[in-house]
This record gives structure tokens, sequence and C-alpha cells, in this order.
């Protein structure tokens, strides 16, 4: 497994690119199965989640071309509507090809999902909504097998508590649903806005996405579409606090400051000046220290859980004591022991960490457990005294496209440690 190997202490100065969302790219691949018509997604990210979702939608007999930052794809037909093991237990977003596959061919076989281990994370409302809409849903063996012969009807379907996935896959499937659906308690991250554009560009009848009621009147077929992918808001957020934990000040070209919704506010009680500038965001830290804020993670536009173990970096070597409290996954602050390793004041009761910020880390071992959290010793490392390493950087690269190249380019200290294979 590579590693990163990270010397501390450098301010950061320069542009870095934001890539397209992770978490709407993968989405808006799985909508190819919804059309025979090609697809074609712009400003797709290289991540090692969309390699895995284009290696499960080829199975399913999606043909596909990554040229640059475009992704083609085309579902001419479907080979097979089974998403075995393998290629979904790694990522969240491969179930939504589910909802996608039973619109489309009446009936899918997909193997329960994996994703970043955080908390249960179980499909239940998914499961609901396809049900709602006329799937005959069975569970065997650690697979989903959903079908409906006679196509999927509209349904009103009230969410009892925000599900993003939930959400998407609901809509993906209602696009070829017999009648109107109407989803209720809807989630409003960016992601959804930009997958219902998607679906409209495709032919869909998508009326407020991005709000918390979404009007889906299905439609015989879809037809092939061009989209571009919005900037990736976690990315962007991640970013702005490595200015945050090292000082400097970095131009996120492609940024969009209205995506972050409340982490803007927060970012800027913690002492960081975040302004939008043609073409993206820059973003500096105001004075020789950030200052404690407290932060509670809710859905959008909340502070997102996505931010949440990046925030604890940058909270590790702020002025002040700040409360963390994380409310949507129930396992998410496994960086904290990782953090700690590194001489951050962390002291967790259930739900919440407080974060007694010392002046500054040292560089130490330490361990990447998912996605998120990897970034967080990332920046804890960028701000520390001396050398970190941190290990298995696999996570890393699910979610963040080049990330050496883009921090060495602003005057980071990092280097990436392949794993010595025997010959
Ligand atoms: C690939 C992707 O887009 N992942 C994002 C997506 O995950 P994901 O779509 O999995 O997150 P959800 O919004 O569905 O999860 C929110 C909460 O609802 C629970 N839940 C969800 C579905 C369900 O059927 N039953 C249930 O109990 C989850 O366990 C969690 O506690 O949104 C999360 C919340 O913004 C982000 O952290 C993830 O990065
Ligand atoms: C939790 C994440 O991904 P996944 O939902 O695929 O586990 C994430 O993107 O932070």
């Amino acid at each position: 497994m590579d590693s990163l190997a990270i010397i501390g202490g450098r301010p950061l100065f320069g542009e870095i690119a934001i890539s397209g969302a992770k978490n709407s790219a993968l989405k808006v691949m799985a909508a190819a199965l919804l059309s025979d018509e090609p697809l074609v997604m712009a400003n797709a990210p290289r991540l090692a989640d969309v390699d895995m979702m284009l290696r499960l939608l080829e199975q399913h007999g999606v043909e596909h071309a990554f040229e640059n930052s475009t992704l083609r794809l085309r579902a001419r037909a479907i080979r097979s509507t089974l998403a075995p093991y393998d290629l979904v237990r790694k990522m969240r977003a491969s179930f939504n090809v589910l909802g996608p596959l039973v619109a489309r061919e009446g009936e899918a076989k997909v193997s329960l999902p994996g994703g970043c281990a955080i908390g249960a994370r179980p499909v239940d409302l998914h499961l609901k909504a396809l049900a709602a809409m006329g799937a005959a849903i069975d569970l065997d063996e650690g697979y989903v097998i959903a079908a409906a012969p006679d196509g999927l009807h509209g349904a009103r379907i009230d969410f009892p508590f925000v599900s993003v996935g939930a959400t998407e896959h609901a809509m993906l499937a209602a696009t070829l649903a017999k009648g109107e659906t109407v989803l209720g308690n809807a989630a409003r991250e960016p992601e959804i806005a930009d997958l219902a554009q998607c679906l409209v560009a495709m032919g869909a009848k998508i009326e407020g996405a991005g709000t918390s009621t979404i009007r889906i009147e299905g439609v015989e077929r879809l037809s092939g579409a061009r989209h571009e992918v919005l900037p990736d808001r976690i990315e962007t957020g991640a970013y702005a606090m490595a200015a945050g934990v090292a000082g400097g000040e970095l131009f996120l070209r492609n940024a969009r400051l209205e995506l972050l919704g409340a982490a803007v506010g927060t970012l800027e009680e913690a002492g960081l000046s975040l302004t939008a500038e043609e073409g993206g965001v820059r973003v500096r830290r105001t004075g020789d220290r950030c200052r404690a804020v407290d932060v509670v993670t809710q859905p959008f536009p909340g502070f997102p859980t996505d931010l949440q173990a990046q925030f604890m970096a940058l909270m590790a070597t702020a002025d002040g004591v700040s409360a963390i409290k994380e409310t949507i996954f129930e396992n998410r602050f496994m960086h904290a022991p990782e953090l700690m390793r590194m001489g951050a004041h962390i002291s967790i009761d259930g739900q919440t960490a407080t974060v007694r910020g010392v002046k500054r880390l040292k560089g130490a071992p330490v361990m990447a457990t998912d996605l998120r959290a990897s970034m967080s010793l990332v920046l804890a490392a960028l701000g520390a005294e001396g050398q970190t390493i941190v290990n298995r950087v696999y996570h890393l690269d699910r979610g963040f496209e080049r990330l050496e190249e883009k921090l060495q380019a602003c005057g980071a200290l990092i280097e990436r440690i392949k794993e010595q294979r025997p010959a």
C-alpha cells in the first residue's frame, strides 16, 4: 500500500484547480444506465471510485471512453442486471445502479454496498422508495433482488430523515416510472440538483431538485445528453482549510462559494478569508493562527459531515477550545486518535469531540482510516513540525484527484512512497 511523506511547516502559495465532484459524478454515471444513447460527462474527476464505477457499468454492458476530463458512456444494451459483491462492496454510490436497472430492465440483483466505514449505513430508505414505486424486493445472501416486470409507477415518498443516496436513487428510478413521483423531505445537497440537471438534459421531467420537495413526472424513454459535473465542494473546503492550517494564500480555481453552504461562515469565523473572484475563490488565513469555533454537522446547507474530519485538523492548532458534533454518521471520529498521535488534544464523548487547540502538532506515522479522515491527516501534517507518514493512502485516491501534485505546486513538501512489491 502506498503512503505519503509530508514535511510540514511551509505556507502554501499558488493555485489549485478544483476537480468535478466525486459524489455527483458517480450518480451521473449511474444515470447512463437509463438510456441507450450516449451520455457525455464533462469535468469528470479521475479517481479510484470513478474507475470502480466504470468497471461496474462495463459489466452491465456500458461502453466507455475517458479522454482528459471527459467521460463518454453508452448503455446501448444492458448485458447483465447483476451487480456483484466485489464491485459494489468498496463504494456506496455503486448501489445506485439498482433503481436505473429495475426502471429500464424490470429486474436487478445488486450486492449490498460498502463505502467508508463511518457507521452502519443501511439502505432501508432506498429499498422503501423502490418498493413504493412497485418493485418487489427480496434480500438473499447479501444481495438485493428487485423485480418490477411491468415497470415502476409513480409514488408519494416522504423520507423520515434526509438521505442523499436515497433521494438520488428514488429520483433516478422515478424518471422512467409511469406517472408522478413526489419526494418529500428530500436531500438538498448541490449534487442532487446537479444530477437532476443531467437527467433533465436527458429528457426527464423534474422540478424542485435542490429543495425538500422534488416532483418527477415519468417519461417513456430518456435520450443522450452532455453534462458538466459541478466542482467538488468537499475538495474546495479541504484545500481552503489547508491554507488555514499551513498559512499562505491559495486561489481555488473553479470553486464556487455558494456550494459550501454554512461552511463558509464557519471557516470565516475560524479566521479564514474566502473571496469569490472571477473563475474561483481566493483563500487565506487572516491571523497567525486560526480561532476555535464550534460546529455541528447537518444536511445541506448545514456544515457537511464530509468536512468534519478536516475541520478537526484545523481546530487542532486553533486558538481556544472547540466542540465538534457529528450528527450524520455514528462512527466518524476515527481520525481523532491519529491526530492525537501528532499531539492534538481531543476528547470524545458520544457524538461530540472537544478539541483544545495546541500551537503546533508534531509529525508522526499515522494511519488513514477513511477518505475524509485521510485528508484530515494530510492537513494536520502540512502544518506540523517535522515529517508525517500517512499510511494507507488508497482511501485518498478514492476522492482526491492528483492530491500530491496539487499541493506540491503550492510549495508543500509531499511525496508518495510507492509500495515495494517483491519482484
Ligand atoms: C457517495 C456519496 O454521495 N456519499 C455521500 C452521501 O452518502 P450517503 O448517501 O450514504 O448518505 P445518506 O445521506 O444516505 O446518509 C445519512 C444518514 O442516513 C442513514 N441512512 C441512509 C440511507 C438509508 O437507507 N438508511 C439510513 O439509515 C445513514 O446511515 C446516515 O446516518 O451523503 C453523505 C451525507 O452527506 C456523505 O457523507 C457521503 O459522502
Ligand atoms: C463517505 C464518503 O464516501 P462514500 O459514501 O462512498 O463512503 C465520502 O465521500 O466522504
